[in-house]
């Protein structure tokens, strides 16, 4: 059984416990009333909590807090424990962003704050920025009133040419490669190195459309640190507007940056700043973004961040729903959340992460979970093989998986 030291931690008017971490919660504790749940409520406190919306209700009128506590595992970092017993389809919790953004190629069709799908638009002139309610509209003023100000064409160019995701295939190393888990292997290894040339047709008709679609969204959704600059464009216009603290996500695992990585981060800093300058952003209020800033969150948002697909509807069973994601090809941004941020991987995963309409994810338990459990959730496709996944997760998030699964070398 892993020891648990406990911490403090609120989250969304729910409570958990508390010891180890402290300095390190203390220090963000002020931040917290910053994180826009979007307008919500997430308030940390070493001794009492306190919902920034709920602060007249008795303590009976509030929602359960979620049976999760966040406690420190053997070897992999902090993680989060069942507090209870909980069903297999269960809601454990559910989350709302730090941070969204929807794709480039979704922003005529999604709300630029919630990423919910709207009305499909069929005109031949893009639509530009919208909001699906006047509650999205306002709670965006937290990062577009600033936005609107800058121009964006230069480095909206720079993300689309860094952000596609194109699988690289080289057909003559295929004739090595014996099985289609082997084949897999190969692509993920090749789509981290290299991005430059198109899916090859003959490859798809091998290996499955499908299957390739599906591996190309989960290596670009998760490992390439390029695709998120419009996270960080997004924090630094809440930081600008006084709507976020700089380190609202210092409290996050960082990825370890190799020179050659910070290097090709410095085209989308310089872009930015540029953009801020231009908009003639006082300098008080901009002296946080520094190259060491921008570095520092991309390397957070790297190993957190989560590529939204909604599926839209009411899903019974979890099944159905992950069928109807994969196949509504519904991809729509990108989000950066603080708790489903510390669940750890596993290769055989207990919890799953969904969004059903917009960018609120839901912890859904994939099995019945014991009180005491550590909750993990895939970070990668689950059905490659252990070279793979090993592969995938060494290159992608740094680290080698410790998980039962592959522990018996499955
Ligand atoms: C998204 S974070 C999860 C929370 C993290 N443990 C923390 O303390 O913030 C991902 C990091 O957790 C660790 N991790 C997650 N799953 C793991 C696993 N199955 N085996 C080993 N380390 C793991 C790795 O260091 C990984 O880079």
């Amino acid at each position: 059984m892993i020891e648990v030291k406990e911490l403090s931690f609120y989250v969304q008017g729910s409570r958990m416990s508390h010891s180890v971490l402290r300095c390190c919660y203390s220090r963000c504790q002020s931040r917290y009333k910053f994180l826009y749940s979007q307008s919500t409520v997430v308030s940390f406190s070493s001794t009492a909590v306190t919902t920034t919306s709920n602060r007249n209700e008795t303590p009976s009128s509030r929602p359960a807090p979620p049976p999760i506590r966040v406690a420190i595992t053997e070897s992999a970092g902090r993680g989060v424990f069942a507090t209870r017993r909980i069903g297999a389809g269960d809601t454990i919790h559910t989350a709302k962003p730090i941070a969204s953004h929807p794709s480039l190629s979704a922003i005529d069709t999604v709300c630029y704050f919630c990423l919910k799908r709207m009305k499909t638009f069929t005109g031949s002139e893009p639509q530009g920025v919208s909001f699906c309610c006047e509650k999205c509209e306002k709670s965006s003023k937290v990062f577009y009133d600033v936005e609107k100000k800058a121009d964006w064409l230069a480095f909206d160019d720079y993300c689309r040419l860094n952000t596609q995701p194109i699988i690289t295939l080289q057909p003559l190393k295929l004739s090595k490669y014996q099985d289609i888990s082997d084949w897999t292997g190969f692509l993920v290894t090749n789509v981290i190195e290299e991005k430059n040339l198109e899916t090859s047709a003959d490859w798809c008709k091998v290996v499955g459309l499908d299957r390739v679609r599906a591996l190309e969204k989960e290596v670009m959704g998760r490992t390439e640190g390029m695709k998120y600059p419009l996270l960080v464009k997004r924090l630094a216009c809440m930081v600008i507007s006084g709507g976020a603290q700089a380190d609202i996500i210092d409290i996050l695992q960082p990825a370890s940056l190799t020179p050659e990585m910070i290097l090709k981060m410095e085209e989308g800093f310089r872009l930015l700043r540029s953009a801020f300058s231009k908009a003639n952003i006082r300098d008080e209020h901009i002296s946080f973004f520094t190259k060491d800033w921008y570095t520092a969150v991309l390397a957070r948002i790297r190993i957190n961040a989560f590529r939204i697909e909604l599926a839209g509807g009411v899903y019974e069973d979890l099944l159905s729903l992950a069928a109807a994601s994969v196949e509504a090809e519904s991809a729509v941004g990108n989000a950066i959340y603080m708790l489903p941020s510390l669940y750890n991987h596993d290769c055989d995963p207990n919890t799953h992460i969904i969004w059903i309409e917009d960018a609120e994810a839901k912890l859904k338990a994939l099995r019945d979970i014991e009180e005491g459990e550590e909750l993990r959730i895939c970070y990668i496709d689950a059905s490659m093989s252990y070279d793979a996944r090993q592969n995938i997760l060494s290159r992608g998030f740094g680290f080698k998986c410790n998980c039962q699964r592959c522990l018996s070398g499955d």
